[in-house]
């Protein structure tokens, strides 16, 4: 095999409830990820070494160099097969940059399937998610894909059955936000208020909302605990969610760290229009409608 395409979503954060801060610096989540039809592609190609290079509308703010989490997933499978190998990474990137939507760990994830496959390593998804875990607390949902609750730091995966299709919005903001940051002000928020951090517990009537696939009962559910730290470091974010709200969103929410705004939609013409609305806002560079869950990434 000379070159493997892949095409990997991105995700929204249906729950994200955030426990106290760790000693390791991460935070105990209960963290539901549902996949959307956003999608990087990734190719691997036959080559001497480990390259990346970038096109696509955000490629100006992609790293080329080892920074790259698409090379970083290669060298780490490299590694764990015991030998050298070489690829060369192309991504066209569609999902937004430190947008929230983890599409650095889509990259990673779509570089660890198309190099298992252009290295004919046959390693089962349980290697490719180990290895994953490593890499960033979100690449193994984008190996999985689907809707699946994850505990620990998130990285721990487990299945959530879903009724149907949901439709959505996405407003994405001017610029990024680092997601050490948010974490960082949401400590920093919640030490201010001086309350006491309750355990993460996942939310049965969301659980039952995606199994039925109800999307009033969805919207109603949605929640983020980063969400007042998004709004913290960036207030022009509230204004696209109340414009979001206006134009009959059936939930609104800040997508994990932000600063993309995520809008639930009744159906895909609700999507289409929501989408039109919020790209007219000056909060707001672009907006995407897209539906999930979507799969994660399969070679081809
Ligand atoms: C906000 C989310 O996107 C929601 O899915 C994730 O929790 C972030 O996942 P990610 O981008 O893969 O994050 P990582 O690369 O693992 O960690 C980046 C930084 O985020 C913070 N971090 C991340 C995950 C977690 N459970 N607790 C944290 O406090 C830590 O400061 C960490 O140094
Ligand atoms: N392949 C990649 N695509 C995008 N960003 C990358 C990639 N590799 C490394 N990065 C770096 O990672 C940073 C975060 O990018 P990313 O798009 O993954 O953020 P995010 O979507 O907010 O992440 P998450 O939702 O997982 O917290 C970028 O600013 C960039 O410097």
């Amino acid at each position: 095999m000379s070159s493997v395409t892949v095409r990997v979503p991105a995700k929204v954060n249906v729950q994200l409830s955030v426990g106290p801060l760790r000693e390791d610096g991460y935070h105990d989540l209960v963290n539901v990820f549902h996949a959307v039809s956003v999608f990087d592609e990734v190719v691997a190609k036959e080559s001497e070494s480990i390259t990346v290079s970038v096109a696509g509308d955000w490629a100006d703010q992609v790293p080329v160099d080892d920074g790259n989490l698409a090379i970083q997933a290669a060298r780490a499978l490299a590694k764990h097969a015991g030998r050298t190998y070489g690829a060369e990474l192309v991504i066209h990137k569609s999902i937004p940059v430190a947008g929230g939507m983890a599409g650095g760990s889509a990259d990673a994830a779509g570089a660890l399937v198309a190099c298992n496959e252009l290295w004919g390593l046959g390693l089962p998804l349980e290697d490719l998610m180990e290895i994953a875990a490593d890499l960033g607390s979100d690449v193994p949902f984008s190996l999985l894909g689907g809707t699946a609750v994850g505990t620990g730091r998130g990285e721990r995966l487990s299945d959530v059955p879903t009724g149907g299709q949901f439709h959505w919005a996405f407003a994405v903001a001017q610029g990024g936000l680092s997601t050490a940051k948010v974490y960082a002000e949401c400590d920093r928020l919640r030490e201010t208020a001086g309350v006491e951090v309750p355990w993460p517990q996942l939310s049965e009537p969301l659980l039952a909302a995606l199994r039925t696939g109800d999307a009033e009962a969805l919207g109603a559910e949605l929640s983020n605990d980063l969400q007042a730290a998004a709004l913290s470091l960036r207030p022009d974010l509230s204004d696209t969610l109340e414009a979001g709200r206006r134009a009959g969103a059936l939930g609104a929410l800040v997508s994990g760290s932000g600063p993309t705004c995520a809008f639930l939609a009744g159906d895909a013409d609700h999507a289409e229009h929501l989408a039109d609305t919020l790209s007219h806002l000056p909060t707001c560079r672009t907006a995407l409608a897209a539906h999930g869950p979507v799969p994660g990434p399969r070679p081809s």
